[in-house]
């Protein structure tokens, strides 16, 4: 039997990827090996802008709104991430208890009347995620924007306490249920 002869190659692989991609996965998919000499290029995660949304004037909205982070267009000053589809913006709230958060999602709902604009959200107990993404014309819009802004006072308003520190994507209902049931803050009463 011919026997192959045992060849090493060292190469140099860059590899594109938004920031905290791997992390994301990391529940389900283990990272990929790295040689010592591989390079990763963070590339700046783009927004996708619904087609009315004049360009300019979106990325000074969306700097103020997007948390600090190298994968942001610029440098943000708020909470907000762009969701895994960069056509929308995304970030969990927490409240004291399930009162308070169901409170702030009814005023949120009321506001989403008004300006005919919907969030794409789910709860668990004192948190809730919210995902704001215009669908016709697809994309981040102004209404977003200002739905956002919205959220963002009146959670204040309501006494916002501080939320998980990571990611928790797009309204995956049993990821959230994971972070609050790992953090401590589900309904199950102390000690028990
Ligand atoms: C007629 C009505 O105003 C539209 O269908 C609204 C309703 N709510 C909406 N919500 C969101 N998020 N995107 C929309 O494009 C949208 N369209």
């Amino acid at each position: 039997m011919r026997t192959l002869p045992n060849i090493i190659i060292i190469t140099t692989i860059t590899i594109t990827t938004p920031l905290n991609y791997w992390n994301r996965l990391s529940t389900k998919i283990t990272r990929p090996l790295l040689l010592p000499n591989t390079k990763i290029r963070r590339m700046a995660t783009k927004p996708v802008l619904a087609s009315t949304y004049d360009a300019s004037q979106a990325s000074s909205d969306i700097v103020s709104l997007l948390k600090h982070s190298s994968s942001s267009p610029s440098p943000g000053t708020g909470k907000w991430n762009m969701s895994s589809t960069n056509q929308g913006i995304e970030r969990t709230f927490k409240f004291k208890g399930f009162k308070k958060c169901w409170e702030f999602m009814n005023v949120v709902a009321a506001e989403c009347v008004v300006q005919k604009h919907h969030p794409e959200w789910s709860n668990v107990y004192n948190t809730t995620h919210i995902c704001w993404t215009t669908h016709s014309p697809p994309g981040l819009s102004e209404k977003d924007v200002l739905m956002a802004r919205f959220c963002d006072e009146k959670a204040r308003e309501l006494g916002e306490v501080q939320g998980p520190d990571e990611d928790v994507k797009g309204g995956k209902l049993r990821e959230l249920v994971d972070v609050v049931v790992e953090g401590g803050d589900c309904c199950v009463p102390k000690g028990k």
